[in-house]
């Protein structure tokens, strides 16, 4: 979809709210996918995994059990997070430290489904990220795997990003420099999602969700097919 199609099109004016919600399982291509969307739509960008990401970090780095429910949820309160809503950009800083790289390695992505199954500190990120799209006006593209269903079920459009376990696995094999075997990649990949799947549902798309599956689509042809989503529910509401 070319870009100038897309600057003239009504419903995608600046000034109106539009929220883009996407969900979908490790690897699928949520992050690409939704920050190049953001790109091409001129909206800010969340990373909610990004945000769990760095509260993990944070218990690991502090020395918090992540068995103990009431510790975690207190460090979700205390955590000092800045974290980029541009497209364009990357950060996260937890405390003022730069922890953009050090929240994707795998000691951390072994980690984070504790965190995430622990609902306390999901009630504190869901009211952050809830915050964060208000001092946005409602202008972003927001993306992890409960945001079509919990943190923003009143967005504009909805969507659950899918692909096969084979593509998904062979995706973040890529991604990781063929650094890790078909065991690691599948504690990363599979079996996180699995725990994850526990306290959310992500494998299913909720009444009103729009499902794109992105098995047998290059990463150009999914961002097409993602604006396509966008343009199509804009104009029938
Ligand atoms: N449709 C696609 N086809 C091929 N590779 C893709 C596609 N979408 C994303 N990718 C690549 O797959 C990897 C995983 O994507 P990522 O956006 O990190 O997924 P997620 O955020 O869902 O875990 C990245 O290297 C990304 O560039
Ligand atoms: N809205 C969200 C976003 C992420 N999570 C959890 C689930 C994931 O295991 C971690 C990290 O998310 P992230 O999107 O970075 O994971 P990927 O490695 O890209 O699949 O956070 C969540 O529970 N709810």
């Amino acid at each position: 979809m070319t870009q100038e199609l897309l600057d003239t099109m009504p419903a995608l004016r600046i000034g109106r709210p539009l929220v883009v919600a996407i969900d979908g399982p490790s690897g699928s291509g949520k992050s690409s996918v939704s920050k190049e969307v953001a790109r091409r739509l001129r909206l800010a960008y969340l990373d909610t995994g990004a945000m769990y990401r760095a509260l993990t970090w944070y218990c690991v780095t502090n020395g918090i059990d992540l068995d103990d429910a009431a510790s975690v949820e207190q460090a979700s309160r205390d955590l000092v997070l800045e974290l980029s809503t541009s497209p364009q950009q990357e950060f996260v800083r937890v405390g003022g430290v730069d922890v953009t790289d050090a929240i994707r390695e795998p000691a951390i992505s072994s980690a984070v489904s504790a965190v995430a199954t622990t609902l306390g500190a999901r009630t504190e990120l869901i009211r952050r990220q809830r915050e964060l799209i208000e001092k946005h006006h409602r202008r972003m593209v927001v993306e992890g795997r409960d945001i079509t269903t919990v943190v923003a079920p009143g967005a504009e459009v909805r969507m659950l990003l899918t692909a096969s376990e084979e593509a998904r696995l062979r995706r973040r094999g890529i991604q990781l420099g063929g650094t890790q075997n078909a065991e690691q990649l599948a504690a990363q990949v599979t079996h996180r999602d699995a725990k994850d799947s526990t306290v959310v549902n992500f494998t299913q798309a909720a009444d009103g969700v729009v499902t794109l599956d992105s098995s047998d689509l290059d990463f150009e042809q999914t961002v097409d097919a993602a604006l396509v989503i966008v343009t199509k529910v804009l104009n029938r509401d």
